[in-house]
């Protein structure tokens, strides 16, 4: 991993605490930012999401001081941050925002490499660093390294705004909207490929977007930010789409929050239910008997290896000499990895209902239903009925 001698904090995440943080821009009668205090916890990604103008912004580049508080204190791994030069702190937070900000006379090689250059690491490290951050985030270093910004498509230059940021291995990354400049899909394989990274590396990452969807997959916990960055909400996902704190909250969760719940959970922690299952080699009369005589009942042929072929029902197996040739193939499963979205798409599509859960090697685990996924959500509703959410969990 990333060399660790040129900060402090070792590259991994560390606390930020913003205490009573305002900002009034000169010549303005009320504050951009009032009195926010809030705690980001060490090697967390925590999403600032909010309306525009609510001061999102104005809120996250005070922690790097691209913009001076006009009061309040902010502590970055207990460190005052107003007490720090300004320069010096940039060097040591990562920063990243919409359309990468590149430099355009510089190719992606200098760009990633400016900040190592900064802080004074030698020539061989600095070009080392490059193509380890550039392999990093999936571009190949002998072909870009030597490119420059305009000759790199959106989603490229987005990668090499992370790399750069990442480049010295600092302990917090402050993200702008990084990938607001780009299309949905390569959006999508941007924010997975920011998660893998983030397993990986640690970071504590303060990220803005103005998309609740963004904020939902990418936050440890999301803040919802009213007028003048007021908190109106500051929690996990899955409780804020489960308990919206107020009509604000809720507007801006939008609709199908219990929807969204279900890309928040996988199917391995949810209890899976059962069928009656026969092997390929086992006489139909076998998986009839197993049905028995309740109407409607399903069950599943399975190969040698345990993975599910087919459904029959008791009546499709009496019709049949040999398994092989019960009921209807097997269209679709989900694995245990899958989302309770992947689920629901499956069991929806699926003629009677039901999809099929299948582990690691493709074997049969069980059954999920739309009962399964109706209790999970009234479940996850109740789990968090008795929230109360506060403007600073701290
Ligand atoms: N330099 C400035 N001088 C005066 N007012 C400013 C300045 N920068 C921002 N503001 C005001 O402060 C408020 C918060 O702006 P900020 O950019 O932080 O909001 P935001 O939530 O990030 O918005 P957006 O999602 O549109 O980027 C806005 O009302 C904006 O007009």
């Amino acid at each position: 991993m990333a060399d660790d001698k040129n900060t402090p904090a070792g590259g991994h995440g560390v606390e930020i605490r913003l205490e009573e943080v305002s900002k009034r821009y000169p010549g303005q009668k009320l504050s951009a930012v009032e009195s926010v205090t809030m705690t980001i916890p060490a090697g967390e990604t925590v999403v600032l999401v909010g309306p525009s103008g609510s001061g999102k912004t104005t809120t996250m580049r005070m922690i790097n001081r691209l913009i001076e508080p006009t009061s309040g204190k902010i502590t970055i791994g207990g460190q005052d941050v107003l007490g720090l030069d300004p320069d010096k702190l940039r060097r040591e937070i990562g920063y990243s925002i919409q359309q990468a900000g590149l430099f355009p006379h510089l190719t992606v090689g200098e760009n990633v490499g400016m900040v190592p250059g900064l802080v004074g690491w030698d020539k061989k490290r600095i070009r080392e660093r490059v193509d380890e951050m550039l392999d990093l985030v999936n571009l190949d270093p002998g072909e870009f390294r030597g490119r420059y910004p305009r000759q790199l498509s959106g989603g490229q230059q987005q990668r090499v705004g992370v790399a750069r940021a990442l480049a010295a291995n600092p302990p917090v990354l402050l993200m702008d909207e990084p990938f607001g400049a780009v299309d949905p899909i390569t959006r999508g394989v941007l924010q997975d490929e920011l998660m893998r990274l983030q397993a990986e590396l640690g970071k504590t990452i303060v990220f803005v977007t103005h998309d609740f969807d963004e904020a939902v997959k990418l936050g440890d916990r999301i803040a919802v930010l009213g007028d003048r960055s007021k908190i109106l909400q500051y929690d996990t996902p899955e409780a804020i789409l489960a308990n919206p704190a107020d009509d604000t909250v809720a507007g801006f969760v939008g609709a199908g929050a219990a929807l969204k719940q279900l890309t928040l959970r996988r199917v391995r922690e949810i209890e899976v239910g059962q069928v009656p299952t026969a092997t390929i080699d086992e006489s139909p009369a076998v998986l009839k008997e197993r049905l028995g005589t309740r109407r409607g009942a399903i069950g599943l042929v399975l190969d040698k290896r345990n993975r599910p072929l087919r459904w029959a029902t008791a009546r499709e197996a009496g019709a049949v000499a040999t398994l092989d040739r019960a009921g209807r193939p097997v269209e679709d499963s989900v694995a245990l990895a899958s989302t309770l979205q992947d689920a629901l798409e499956a069991i929806l599509t699926d003629d009677d209902g039901v999809a099929v859960v299948t582990g690691s090697r493709g074997e049969y685990v069980g059954v999920v239903d739309i009962d399964t996924v109706m209790n999970t959500i009234k479940a996850l509703r109740e789990e968090h009925a008795d929230d109360e959410p506060t403007e600073d969990q701290s």
